[in-house]
């Protein structure tokens, strides 16, 4: 098998750390760098602080990220424009910022996989989730998350809602009328759905699709309760990411 030179930006994180253990274990990848801006990461490979510097120094095939929604976004832009291909797991991007990622990746024909969720079963939530919203108009998504996570909605959560946009009609839910007492109450509107994110020390993530019609509710619920559940996602990332020559935005993508 072809060897795949990586660097992990955000080694010292929860998903960081799980990533490095990846690499280390899987035969056929090297880690050849880290990324870490305090220089704290305590690891057998050079640490940087500067993706410009570390790309100069030995430019990786594959940039692993997992660090926050603006770093992420600065180090996906400068690993293309360095003819590196991205593995990203940070969420919280921006349309506009995922639609220029596509275009600097297709200008240079180089693979880039950003998944908002590495885990099947999270996959397979978004996909029932979609299947489902062809039958039943009326959807919430409640997405629960430990409490030291920087984005709300989640990415899954975002993600699941534009995949269900693109098979049902636009829909105002609940009542034409209906009025916040409390303002947040009903949630974040996302073409007519409602998103609700829930931070809970203990938690770490979860999401539950609940779709509901005359006389009958659906719930699809998906438990992530270890971090190792997202790591099978990131090493077939990796391996497919170095056979693409476009941005592919979501694991259900690249999946058989
Ligand atoms: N796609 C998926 O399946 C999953 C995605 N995620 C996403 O992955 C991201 C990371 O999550 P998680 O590991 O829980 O978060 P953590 O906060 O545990 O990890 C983020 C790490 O990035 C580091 N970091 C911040 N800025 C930089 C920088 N400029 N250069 C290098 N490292 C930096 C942080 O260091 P410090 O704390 O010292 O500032 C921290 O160690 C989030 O966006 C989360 O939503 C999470 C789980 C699954
Ligand atoms: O921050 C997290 O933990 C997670 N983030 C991703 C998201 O925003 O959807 C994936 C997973 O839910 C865990």
């Amino acid at each position: 098998m072809e060897q795949i030179n990586i660097t992990i930006a955000g080694p010292r994180g929860r998903m960081g750390k799980e990533a490095v253990q990846l690499v280390k274990d899987t035969e056929h990848f090297t880690l050849i760098s880290v990324i870490d801006h305090k220089k704290e990461a305590e690891l057998d490979v050079p640490v940087y602080t500067d993706i410009e510097e570390c790309f100069q120094d030995e430019a990786p095939h594959v940039l692993i990220d997992l660090t926050t929604p603006e770093v992420g976004y600065h180090h996906t832009k400068t690993a293309l424009e360095y003819g590196v291909r991205p593995v990203v797991g940070t969420t919280g991007f921006s349309r506009d910022e995922l639609e220029e990622l596509k275009e600097l990746a297709e200008s240079k024909s180089l693979g880039c996989i950003i998944a908002p969720n590495f885990a099947i079963g999270a996959v397979l939530m978004m996909k029932f989730s979609q299947m489902a919203a062809k039958y039943f108009d009326d959807v919430e998504i409640i997405e629960l998350h430990h409490d030291r996570k920087l984005d709300a909605p989640s990415g899954t959560a975002v993600k699941t809602a534009e995949m269900i946009r693109e098979v049902r009609q636009s829909k105002e839910q609940g009542h034409p009328d209906e009025k916040e007492t409390h303002s947040g109450a009903r949630g974040a509107n996302v073409d007519g759905m409602h998103i609700h994110s829930v931070r809970l020390p203990g938690l770490i993530a979860h999401q539950q699709v609940m779709l509901g019609a005359e006389g009958q509710t659906l719930t699809i619920r998906h438990d992530s309760f270890h971090r190792g559940s997202f790591m099978s996602g990131v090493k077939v990332s990796v391996d497919t990411v170095m056979k693409l020559d476009t941005l592919v935005y979501g694991l259900e993508n690249i999946l058989d």
